[in-house]
């Protein structure tokens, strides 16, 4: 079996929204496919209606393969300080012709202000290790390890665009989705995260630099976190770029020319993030300063690849091998 859904972005590539459907008759949910965290969640019936805006609601009473799951609760909170919590039922969950029909479903009861503010995202669909699912007493599996028994080949791949769809497969590795080869890196996932280093970086044309870069690939964050020396060096390289405290990091004239940034995978592959990528959003209305798609990683312990990276790239993610391949595209 294989399965492979859209990845649409909303404004500004801040998140990729994929529709997926819950219970029967099914209900379409637009998620967050999210590499780094390991809870499905979605807006439900049990919020307070002030909690609601927009999104697309599960009712587990309304599905007729709903079985609540007695006593569980969940609760997460995001690197970003957002939260929810809730109970659980199992459920069918699909993505394409993927069904996986004894899903654990996390039915939110409270969501925090930037979720309710998200009024395009019905929740998020967490693709990284069962070891971080925030479900108690029983801690339960991702749709992907759920999905690994019958899929083609155990794997799963991200091929986000920017300002573009791209797509979430599942099962298979589309060979026309990338160009060249796919280098494969070993993952660390004892933290539950889909962990890589990579050995070194360049800016542009300038020099190779050896530094040894430990991240995750988290397509849940939108930006590229990185240690604050390679931030530095990189901005350096931006006339008039400046870190300003009250907008929490680098900004820059708009106008600005922004030099790529290109990171190691192993020692003779690379990934080349455009200048534009990193060219993030403006920051007010007038569209006079722009906030930088590169970002320091401080307080996190490791560098998070997300979307500004990971749209440059195809990314395959292999659980049963503990591996990350990425290729060029
Ligand atoms: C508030 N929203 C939509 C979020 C979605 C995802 C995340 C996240 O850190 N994923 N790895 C944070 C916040």
């Amino acid at each position: 079996v294989t399965g492979s859904g859209v990845a649409s972005p909303q404004q500004y590539d801040v998140e990729y929204l994929t529709p997926i459907s819950v219970g029967t008759p099914p209900l379409v949910l637009n998620l967050n496919l999210d590499t780094g965290s390991s809870d499905l969640w979605v807006f439900s019936s049990e919020l307070p209606p002030s909690e609601i805006n927009g999104q697309t609601v599960y009712d587990p009473t309304k599905s007729t393969s709903a079985k609540k799951l007695e006593g569980a609760t969940w609760e997460i909170e995001y690197g970003d300080g957002s939260s929810s919590e809730g109970d659980v039922y199992i459920d069918s969950v699909a993505i394409g012709d993927l069904t996986v029909t004894a899903q654990a479903v996390q039915a939110a009861k409270n969501v925090s202000a930037e979720f309710t503010a998200d009024t395009h995202d019905d929740g998020l669909l967490g693709l990284a290790f069962n070891t971080i699912n925030t479900v108690q007493p029983t801690r339960q599996k991702t749709f992907y390890d759920n999905a690994q028994s019958i899929l083609d080949a155990p794997v799963f791949t991200a091929d986000l665009k920017d300002d573009a769809p791209g797509h979430y497969n599942f099962g298979y590795i589309d060979s026309s989705a990338y160009t060249g080869n796919i280098s494969y890196l070993p993952v660390d996932s004892s933290q539950g995260f889909w962990m890589f280093t990579s050995p070194g970086y360049a800016i542009s044309k300038g020099g190779y630099k050896i530094t040894e870069m430990k991240g995750i690939a988290d397509t849940g964050t939108t930006l590229l976190l990185l240690p604050t020396s390679v931030v530095l060096a990189y901005y350096k390289q931006v006339d008039g770029a400046r870190y300003e405290g009250t907008q929490g990091g680098y900004i820059f004239a708009c106008s600005a020319t922004l030099p790529d940034f290109v990171f190691a995978v192993g020692n003779n592959a690379r990934i080349t993030v455009p200048g534009k990528y990193i060219n993030y959003a403006p920051t007010d209305s007038s569209g006079t300063t722009c906030f930088g798609g590169i970002q320091k990683d401080i307080g996190i312990g490791f560098s998070i690849f997300g979307d500004v990276a990971l749209k440059a790239a195809f990314v395959v993610f292999d659980g049963p091998n503990q591996q990350l391949g990425w290729a060029a595209k």
